[in-house]
């Protein structure tokens, strides 16, 4: 029996983070290689590649997939995994613009940290939402501002980063609308005009840290926050003090924790996935209870005082009887 080493497959944007990414690669791979990973690459060509790419990783069955770019980067190789029913553990380099999931599991923002994270193979195994046939890992949400972060065009992140969505938030403002929304949980139904709704796996969403406070990587259940229909100067009030985890308590806001909500409106209404766009209304949203292996820091400890990551090692080395040295480009 030969011993082999773990097969990983890259998946990067060269794009994202201001091409940070295509610069750091030979040192990434180096450093990859030097763990004990052998690591072939796939460089995105534009939208959806990653997703192709991911579930090509599969069928060829590497060992270890790793996303390395943006929040959208990301988005895109989790729908290219979670339909599959073999899913190998993912590692993240993280290198976009906000990066918002790294940051709820604590994933460091740098290569070199983001890379020893993987190598040192500690994963914990996280829930991943479901909207009709496509998967997020940190946010879903409608309503005012919410289509915000796939409008700011990508040559003004290039150029501001996170200021970029700032600016746009502001344009927005003057013009936000209600919407009237029909909402079936487990917990009840629901009819109401709202602002927007928030479907959270996780909290992390463009610097609001406190969000979901209660929601959990790894309970099968979706935190949903509602704002109810108000005017300009209430929406600014919430909108403030959700930015210091003081908005649950407040009559505007309704929170509820469940598996699955179903989602309507006589409304045009958007749905943004993990950054992205991710279809309209209706929907029916399912949280797929750990449903993905995902390489984290070894403390375990996740950000914003979440509980703390259940761990597991995930060791390189397999025994088999195969040696396979494949290494490929594109
Ligand atoms: N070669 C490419 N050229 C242009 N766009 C690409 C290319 N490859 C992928 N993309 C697209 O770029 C989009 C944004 O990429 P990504 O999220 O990785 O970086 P970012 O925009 O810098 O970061 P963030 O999403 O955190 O703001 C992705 O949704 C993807 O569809």
């Amino acid at each position: 029996m030969a011993v082999r080493p773990k097969r990983a497959r890259l998946i990067y944007n060269p794009t994202s983070g201001r091409e940070e990414m295509k610069r750091r690669l030979p040192e990434i791979l180096q450093r990859l290689e030097r763990g004990g990973l052998e690591t072939s690459t796939h460089a995105t060509i534009g939208e959806g590649d990653a997703s192709l790419a991911a579930a090509e990783a599969i069928a060829r069955g590497f060992d270890v997939i790793i996303a390395a770019g943006g929040d959208g980067t990301l988005y895109e190789v989790v729908n290219g995994m979670a339909e599959k029913e073999h899913r190998p553990p993912l590692g993240i380099i993280p290198l976009g613009t906000t990066n918002d999931f790294a940051r709820a599991l604590n994933i460091p923002r740098n290569w070199e940290g983001a890379v020893d994270v993987i190598l040192k193979q500690h994963a914990t195994v996280i829930d991943v939402g479901k909207m009709n046939k496509r998967y997020f890992i940190n946010i879903a949400g409608g309503g005012s501002l919410t289509e915000l972060t796939y409008e700011v065009p990508s040559k003004l992140k290039t150029m501001i980063g996170q200021m970029a969505y700032y600016m746009k938030g502001l344009e927005k403002l003057p013009r936000l609308r209600p919407i009237e929304l029909y909402i079936q949980t487990e917990e009840g139904d629901l009819h109401e005009e709202v602002m927007l709704f928030l479907i959270s796996n996780s909290n992390s969403v463009g610097g609001f840290e406190r969000l979901a406070p209660d929601a959990s990587l790894s309970d099968g259940l979706f935190d949903v926050l509602i704002l109810k229909k108000c005017n300009l100067a209430e929406f600014i009030r919430v909108v403030s003090l959700a930015l210091r985890g003081e908005h649950l308590d407040d009559p505007n806001i309704i929170y509820l924790q469940t598996q699955h909500i179903q989602v309507t409106s006589p409304d045009y209404v958007q749905i943004n996935l993990d950054g992205e766009f991710g279809g309209t209304l209706p929907c029916l949203f399912t949280n797929l209870p750990q449903h993905l292996h995902i390489f984290v820091d070894e403390t375990g400890q996740s950000t914003y005082k979440n509980p703390p990551l259940n761990l597991m090692k995930l060791p390189w080395k397999t025994k088999t009887g195969v040696e396979d040295n494949e290494q490929d480009e594109g």
